[in-house]
């Protein structure tokens, strides 16, 4: 009663693969290997080194340290200008490198198996070009529109001869006469062209990335009294905000189809991804995938979405019928993640004596008993919703029914465990994943 609901640990958020997801950064060590930094790293009472997370000039170093000390980059940006967090622009990166390497859609590498992203909005910053060539190896064609943004990506590409050849900055046109087509969501974009107009024709990318700007006014964009990451009005703010951008993203890859294979955003507000998630349908995407980005104390959502029909549809339905279940969990409490419905998935199976093996890292489970050999995946569709699916191993064969038995009492176990009040749905070899 009145008790304060404990803080999930902030370790949950980190992916996986995240370079710090086991290590945070060492303000300590980061200060004695660069006395650029010393000055803005301070102890609390219990001697754990600290930063002024409000103090533009500490994040901005420290993001320097980072980059120079982890992925030996060379980065600066001038006064002001948007400074990203290392270890939570790294998550982004991750989830695309998932996106990649799953079978949601076929599994295609282009010209000398690069793999070619454009970066929406770069930045003076350039971020994520940077990491995901550093990280991956992946080349990158970083769009802007401001000439401070342009200028400062291009000097941050030229300084790092390592990867510069993998990074093309873009300017935007910002001539280019724009359609003004409605966005249909009550805000209709009315800024520069975005992807239509900067793509060139016969240009093929593995997926496009962006931090749009989410806000419609500085009031809104200056919320968060705890961080100062800077961030400039041409950075932050475009009418309609987030809403209207991404929507205009939509309606652009509706006219670029398959010159992507994955067109992915970031969104700020949670209150908008279902609009776009029915928006996306609407425009009959075979795709939509969405994450959360737990970012200390803020949330941002990962939305991804293709025009690439989906391995699955490979699958004839009577094959997908009976080798592979689905079911929906909608309403899980906020406290649980796919993490912690997979681990309970183990717990069903372990507690009826089947053997399991546990892949955290790509949230399944494989189970094995005499009669059954099987995997269980949970995707998370939207925060709170969660896909799970049941697929008998290729070649496995097992008596009718037998499956979908297990399935029923296992989907009966999580409903009752996550989402008390609501009621799942069967799904069948939806494409929606
Ligand atoms: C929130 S910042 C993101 C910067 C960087 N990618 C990051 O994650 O820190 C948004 C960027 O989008 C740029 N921008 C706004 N409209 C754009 C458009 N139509 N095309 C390309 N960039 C745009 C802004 O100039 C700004 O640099």
């Amino acid at each position: 009663m009145g008790k304060k609901r404990k803080r999930a640990p902030e370790k949950r958020s980190i992916h996986p693969r995240n370079k710090y997801s086991d290590n945070p950064p060492d303000f300590t060590l980061l200060a004695s290997l660069y006395p650029s930094f010393q000055p803005y790293v301070f102890y609390s009472r219990e001697g754990k080194p600290k930063i002024d997370w409000k103090d533009f000039n500490a994040t901005r170093e420290l993001t320097r340290v980072l980059l120079l000390h982890d992925h030996s980059i060379t980065w600066w940006i001038p006064d002001g200008q948007l400074c990203p967090t290392v270890p939570n622009r790294s998550n982004y990166i991750h989830w695309i490198e998932d996106l990649l390497s799953s079978d949601i859609i076929p599994n295609y590498h282009g010209d000398n198996n690069i793999i070619k992203g454009f970066d929406i909005g770069t930045g003076a910053n350039c971020i994520y070009p940077l990491l995901g060539a550093s990280l991956l190896g992946w080349s990158f064609v970083g769009s802007d529109v401001t000439d401070v943004a342009l200028e400062w990506a291009e000097k941050n590409v030229k300084n790092n001869p390592q990867i510069s050849k993998l990074i093309e900055i873009r300017k935007v046109d910002i001539e280019e006469e724009l359609t003004n087509q409605n966005t249909n969501d009550g805000g209709s974009y009315t800024g520069p062209p975005i992807l239509l107009g900067v793509v060139k024709n016969n240009e093929k990318f593995d997926f496009c990335i962006c931090n749009p700007p989410f806000f419609e006014t500085m009031d809104e964009a200056g919320l968060n009294p705890n961080t100062s990451c800077g961030g400039t009005p041409a950075e932050m703010v475009c009418p309609g905000g987030e809403q209207a951008f991404i929507s205009r993203m939509i309606q652009d890859s509706v006219q670029l189809k398959q010159s992507f294979r994955w067109y992915t955003s970031m969104v700020g507000k949670k209150s908008n991804l279902k609009s776009l998630i029915s928006k996306l349908r609407e425009v009959g995407v075979t795709v939509v995938k969405t994450t959360e980005f737990v970012q200390g104390q803020t949330s941002r959502w990962g939305i991804a979405w293709s025009f690439i029909p989906p391995t699955k549809k490979i699958i004839s339905s009577h094959v997908a019928s009976k080798n592979v279940l689905t079911f929906m969990l909608e309403g899980i409490q906020r406290q649980f993640s796919a993490f912690h419905v997979l681990q309970s998935v183990e717990s069903f199976f372990k507690g009826s004596g089947a053997s399991c093996k546990l892949n955290a890292a790509l949230f399944y489970i494989d189970v094995i008993s005499n009669d059954l050999h099987f995997r269980v995946t949970v995707f998370e569709q939207i925060p709170g919703t969660l896909l799970v699916r049941g697929s008998l191993k290729p070649g496995e064969t097992i008596v009718p029914g037998l499956l979908s038995s297990v399935f029923l009492q296992l989907e009966d176990a999580l409903r009752k465990e996550f989402c008390p009040e609501k009621v799942s749905t069967h799904i069948s070899n939806s494409n929606h994943q």
